[in-house]
């Protein structure tokens, strides 16, 4: 008998006397969840281990698929997303910035549950093992070369280079990402991620436009600069979505070790940090869980101290503020130079959105009363990530328009 074979039997052995013992009510379930824990048994072990093919450019095989395992599909869940960001796909794509800033991804669609060690019979969502997000121990830590030309490294430093989950590296961190990445080209029509498979590899795109679905709709779309497949690698999940190459593209992959190692701990604490906050913000609440994740990818914190000026009347507008704590008062400077207040706004508000809707000067003075902290994106991340609230945005900031009116621009 072959290895594999002996492996085979003794697993089937192993399920067979659990489910003699649980008698478990729905079989199918029990038994894929049996599988997969095996399978992220031996995963979290190759992790410490770190046995990693440092040889292999890329896996011999491709993981095996894992029907029904996906942690989005829930029967009760239409998938439509309640506010579609962004533009569709077959909508003109007049976006003159793709390049200018970060994950080029625009947003709809559900987050997985990622909650509960079994889930619960008609939703069929995959357990989480508590140490998902457990990054390897750096005592452990082997790095991975592959080694790259110059003209490579520079490609994959103008892919990464307006990514967000790349910032907050340091030197080394961000050589040994270059190093462990491999060239993945794709070809127009290859599916690059399957839903429910294993998760194995991380992905920046460098070039092309890939179309990413849950449960066979839409979701986004994917272009240079953007990236996918981190939440198998951090929740020890199925995939939760599948991803096609809509043109011949490029991409490069990052394994798994090195993603948990490098990349995973600062993404998931960023996104455990402003998850509460976000979602208790009203203009937000009609985004879904993940795209959330990606404001929150986004956003970095900024404080003031009282009396400290935000945003000053006239600038040229590059950010967008959502208020964590504190109170922020905007001022109008009329054309005799009297300064009016024209609004107070608390925790869970938002200004600097006027300036980036219509692209103009800034339209009034916004300064800290006590001690105020914001979260803030940029331009091209406000363009992209909230380009669905546009509407909802533009709607309430007509009562601006209308003291503008009353207060000629200084
Ligand atoms: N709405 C969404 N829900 C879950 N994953 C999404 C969504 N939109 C895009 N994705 C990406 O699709 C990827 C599929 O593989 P992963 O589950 O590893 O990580 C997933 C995310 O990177």
């Amino acid at each position: 008998m072959n290895q594999d074979q002996e492996k085979y039997d003794t697993l089937v052995k192993e399920l067979t006397v659990h489910v003699r013992e649980q008698h478990p009510p729905d079989i199918l379930q029990f038994c894929a969840d049996f599988f997969f824990a095996k399978l992220t048994e031996q995963r979290s072990f190759q992790d410490e281990c770190l046995l990693h093919p440092t040889e292999a450019a890329w896996p011999a095989h491709e993981p095996k698929h894992l029907p029904q395992l996906s942690p989005l599909s829930s029967d009760d869940d239409d998938g439509q997303s309640q506010c579609s960001l962004g533009k569709h796909p077959k909508e003109d794509d007049e976006d003159e910035d793709a390049f200018e800033e970060e994950d080029q991804d625009v947003f709809t669609g559900q987050l997985p549950d990622f909650s509960g060690q079994y889930h619960q019979q008609r939703q069929r969502r995959t357990s989480v093992s508590a140490e998902s997000l457990t990054p390897c121990s750096p005592t452990k830590f082997q790095k991975i070369i592959h080694p790259k030309t110059p003209e490579q490294e520079a490609r994959i430093q103008a892919a990464i280079a307006h990514n967000f989950l790349f910032r907050h590296l340091d030197e080394m961190q961000y050589q040994d990402v270059i190093h462990a990445m491999t060239e993945k080209p794709v070809a127009s029509g290859e599916t690059v991620i399957q839903q429910g498979d294993v998760g194995d590899f991380f992905y920046i795109v460098e070039s092309g436009q890939l179309s990413c679905t849950i449960d066979d709709r839409w979701v986004t779309d994917y272009q240079a600069s953007g990236s996918f497949g981190e939440l198998a690698l951090m929740y020890n999940s199925p995939r939760a979505a599948t991803i096609v190459a809509k043109t011949d593209c490029m991409l490069w992959a990052l394994d798994r070790v090195m993603f948990r190692r490098i990349l995973m701990e600062h993404t998931s604490a960023k996104r455990r940090m402003y998850e509460s906050f976000l979602t208790n913000v009203p203009i937000l609440a009609s985004l879904a869980a993940y795209e959330r994740y990606k404001i929150a990818d986004a956003l970095e914190s900024v404080t003031f101290e009282e009396g400290e000026t935000v945003i000053e009347q006239g600038s040229v507008g590059n950010n967008f503020y959502l208020i964590e704590s504190g109170e922020a008062v905007c001022y109008r400077l009329d054309d005799q130079g009297a300064q009016t207040q024209v609004n107070e706004l608390a925790k869970g508000g938002y200004f600097g959105e006027l300036a980036l809707l219509n692209n103009s000067p800034r339209a009034a003075t916004v300064v800290a009363r006590g001690r105020l902290r914001c979260a803030t994106m940029n331009k091209g991340a406000f363009n992209r990530l909230l380009g669905c609230l546009h509407d909802i945005l533009q709607r309430n900031s007509t009562h601006y328009i209308q003291i503008m009116a009353s207060t000629p621009m200084a």
